[in-house]
């Protein structure tokens, strides 16, 4: 843990506005604050200055990596601990109403953007898509974090649990607040800490809908989609660690929610209207359609 000082105490981070810049930002959350101690700010919270070091000491670290060609950074928070803390927020006294959340998984590839674009034309669900949100977060001008997910993406490691969560929960926020309930919530958890703290803090999952793929149709899929997606990991080095992320650290989220019954499995080496067709099956099975 780099990102905090003597006397100072992380407590709670969260991420609240929506606004551009602010992904990582305490302002009006009362819970969210430092406990500081002797030479502190004289018991004032600064709500900004833990957040900014956490950036500045995550980006600092990132830089210092890709030139000194040593490890990947690291987070500065302990994924494992309990960092993340509280109830989840659908239901609550705020969002009264609660929310469905399928959770999209399976390896790079494997369809699962296909797959949900068509559930949502069909079915409404809202669609998203935790690596299409941290691209935007990348590409939005002055994000302290852009560097560091850049890098988290050409590796194809995954990007502090911190900041994923929390632009889904301003995603689901969002999108509650326009009346929709049903999610979609794809390439996400993609690592054991994610899946324990969204469902902790957000919502739990009613279902996993997990693609089954052999690798070499994933990586053929891959480096097509390549030629035209202008994506920084659609090349052969990126989705070979993109691979091993995947079977090393997403597959125990596949079997953690396996065991407690709630993955629907679906061939993904068909025709793509095949491949939604089991899909449908399998939800209306599930009471979810
Ligand atoms: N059933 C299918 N048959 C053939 N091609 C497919 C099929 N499903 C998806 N594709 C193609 O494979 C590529 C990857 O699909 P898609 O983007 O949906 O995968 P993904 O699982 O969301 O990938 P990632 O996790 O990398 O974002 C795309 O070019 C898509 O058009
Ligand atoms: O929860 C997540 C989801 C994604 N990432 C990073 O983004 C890339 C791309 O994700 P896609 O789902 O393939 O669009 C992924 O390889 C991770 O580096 C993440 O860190 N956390």
């Amino acid at each position: 843990m780099f990102a905090t000082k003597p006397g100072v105490r992380f407590v709670r981070p969260v991420v609240k506005s929506i606004g551009r810049n602010q992904i990582l930002s305490c302002r009006s959350i009362p819970s969210c604050h430092y406990s500081t101690g002797a030479g502190g700010q004289g018991g004032k919270a600064n709500h900004f200055l833990p957040l900014t070091l956490l950036g500045v000491a995550a980006v600092g670290l990132t830089y210092y990596n890709m030139n000194n060609n040593t490890k990947p950074p690291t987070p500065s928070i302990d994924p494992t601990s309990s960092t993340i803390q509280g109830s989840p927020l659908f239901p609550s006294e705020k969002y009264p109403e609660a929310i469905n959340v399928v959770f999209v998984l399976g390896g790079p590839g494997s369809g699962k953007g296909t797959q949900c674009s068509k559930l949502v034309k069909d079915y409404k669900f809202v669609h998203l898509s935790a690596g299409d949100l941290l691209r935007k977060e990348k590409s939005t001008p002055g994000s302290e974090f852009g560097d560091l997910i850049d890098h988290y993406i050409k590796e194809g490691l995954i990007v502090p649990q911190e900041i994923t969560i929390q632009l889904l929960k301003n995603a689901i926020v969002e999108q509650y607040d326009k009346g929709n309930r049903k999610f979609l919530v794809d390439g996400f958890p993609r690592k054991m800490d994610q899946a324990l703290s969204f469902e902790k803090t957000v919502s739990e999952g009613k279902l996993v809908l997990y693609f089954q793929c052999p690798e070499e149709v994933m990586l053929q899929r891959l480096l097509n989609r390549g030629k035209t997606s202008g994506r920084s990991d659609d090349n052969l080095e990126s989705i070979k660690k993109r691979f091993t992320t995947f079977i090393q650290t997403s597959m125990p989220v596949v079997e953690y929610f396996d065991d407690q019954h709630k993955v629907v499995k679906v061939d993904c080496n068909e025709p793509v209207d095949d491949v939604y067709n089991h899909v449908v099956s399998q939800f209306k099975e599930k009471n979810i359609i």
